[in-house]
């Protein structure tokens, strides 16, 4: 899947007619709801008009649970795709005047313009308006009919609670709930462009004040599109979240330097694109410290690992290939060290993410676990005695973390679990709220488990 730091939903300069960006929000949640990822969706939108449709697209997304059971209240039966669409788009604008982007009677009165001006909801125009102005009359008596739903309360499925509950029974609400903020931009700072204060120091010079997170990042306090960060055409900060900047380091430490003879550490990231962690990788070892092999099944996807390594001045060698078949790409020599960046549901990054949670299926699960368990038996023999893996994934469930491990632990004797965090849950704010396994402020969720492999007895 893209890149979740890609994705900012900052409001763009630009602004067409507010009928004009519903219209173009209902489109795009209607292709979501046909089963669109919400990238595709968006980038569907002309270039001008894409951030203000994208900002109000993610509101609506997260609040969809509560618009569609509203919509269930004020209408019997469902309208055509294309109508629901656009009012479920007004209804979880309007629904809560505290979080409204506009005055509910304006989003009204321009969402029943957008019905009115499109040939596909012409016909629905006076339904919407009826719709919607029972909803201004009525909205509280609404909103409390439509509170003891959970899919309305948390705007996730029903099967998404349910399992968040048996996952993180201590956790599952506030997890739910930062999955509906909008999660902060984040740096990491390209050693080799300068240090972590120098470059803070570049960013509040152009009025964008930051504080660091992890070793190496800085958190914006006001998120800006990427072009207009100091040195970021040269390689001088990459977006990333906070979790993620984690793989690097927990791979490395410890065995940099360690190696023998000083020969560079031969390190595999084996699902790469598009190549977040690989450029992590190089900044923290240092020129000729690694040997690097980035592999990626995708052929399209492993492009953007070229462009982020040019971008940040740095080299690896880019493989296409499938990491679940090692004779095709691999030359039979061990790895020191492998990254497994699993592909998962995502369900750790809603808040970038918004779409994901009503995209995805509950049998994804147990598919993507099964794709996992392959990587890691495929990997696990490439890995040299007294060498590592780094397990990780940005879920959320355990069948996909925890469980995952457990299993493979079971299984492979020669398999030691050293210190690694587990499941990091998704947080809001910079201050930790009681979720124990977070130490970090603000980050998306993940899971990491760093694996190694004993020497044979
Ligand atoms: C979670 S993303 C990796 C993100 C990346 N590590 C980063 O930090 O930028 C997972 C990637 O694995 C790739 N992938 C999935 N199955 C694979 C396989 N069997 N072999 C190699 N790559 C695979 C996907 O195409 C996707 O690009």
């Amino acid at each position: 899947m893209a890149d979740p730091s890609d994705i900012h939903d900052d409001p763009g300069h630009f602004a067409p007619p507010l009928w004009r960006q519903l219209q173009l929000t209902a489109v795009a949640l209607a292709a979501i709801r046909g089963g669109v990822s919400g990238t595709a969706a968006f980038e569907a939108v002309a270039p001008d008009q894409r951030p203000g449709v994208q900002s109000l697209g993610f509101q609506v997304l997260r609040w969809l649970g509560r618009a569609e059971a509203l919509r269930r209240h004020l209408a019997k039966r469902t309208p055509p795709p294309a109508a629901d669409a656009l009012l479920c788009t007004a209804l979880a604008l309007a629904w809560d005047p505290q979080r409204a982007p506009y005055e509910p009677f304006t989003l009204v009165d321009q969402a029943v313009e957008a019905a009115k001006r499109n040939p596909g909801t012409r016909a629905q125009a006076s339904f919407v308006n009826a719709c919607l102005r029972r909803f201004l009359r009525e909205r509280d008596e609404l909103v409390a009919a439509t509170e003891r739903e959970p899919v309305a309360q948390w705007n996730h499925p029903r099967w998404w609670i349910e399992r968040l509950k048996r996952d993180h029974p201590r956790d599952w609400q506030r997890v739910l709930a930062a999955d509906n903020t909008q999660a902060p931009m984040t740096l990491r700072v390209n050693p080799a462009w300068g240090e972590r204060p120098a470059y803070q120091a570049a960013l509040a010079a152009e009025g964008t004040p930051s504080v660091p997170v992890a070793a190496s990042g800085l958190q914006l306090l006001r998120a800006r599109p990427v072009q207009a960060l100091p040195g970021f055409a040269e390689g001088a900060c990459s977006v990333q979240d906070a979790a993620a900047q984690l793989a690097a380091p927990l791979l490395l430490e410890g065995l940099l330097g360690a190696a023998s003879g000083g020969a560079p550490l031969r390190v595999l990231d084996a699902c790469a694109a598009p190549g977040g962690k690989t450029a992590h990788l190089l900044e923290l070892a240092g020129p000729g410290a690694i040997e690097l092999t980035a592999l990626e099944v995708d052929a399209a996807r492993s492009l953007r690992i070229e462009q982020t390594l040019a971008r940040l001045g740095l080299s690896a060698r880019v493989v296409v290939g499938d990491a679940v078949r090692p004779p095709a790409w691999w030359d039979g020599r061990p790895f020191d060290a492998i990254l497994l960046d699993a592909p998962c549901t995502a369900s750790g990054i809603v808040r970038r993410h918004p779409d994901v949670r009503w995209l995805r299926r509950e049998s994804d699960i147990q598919q993507l676990a099964l794709q996992q368990a392959m990587l890691l038996a495929a990997l696990w023999p490439l890995v040299r005695p007294g060498g590592r893996l780094l397990y990780c994934t940005c879920s959320v469930f355990r069948e996909e973390g925890a469980h995952q491990i457990d299993a493979f632990l079971a299984h492979n004797t020669d398999a030691a679990l050293l210190p690694s965090p587990g499941h990091l849950l998704p947080q809001s704010g910079r201050i930790a709220h009681g979720v124990q396994d977070n130490a970090l402020g603000d980050h998306d969720g993940f899971f990491y488990a760093l694996l190694e492999k004993q020497p044979p007895h």
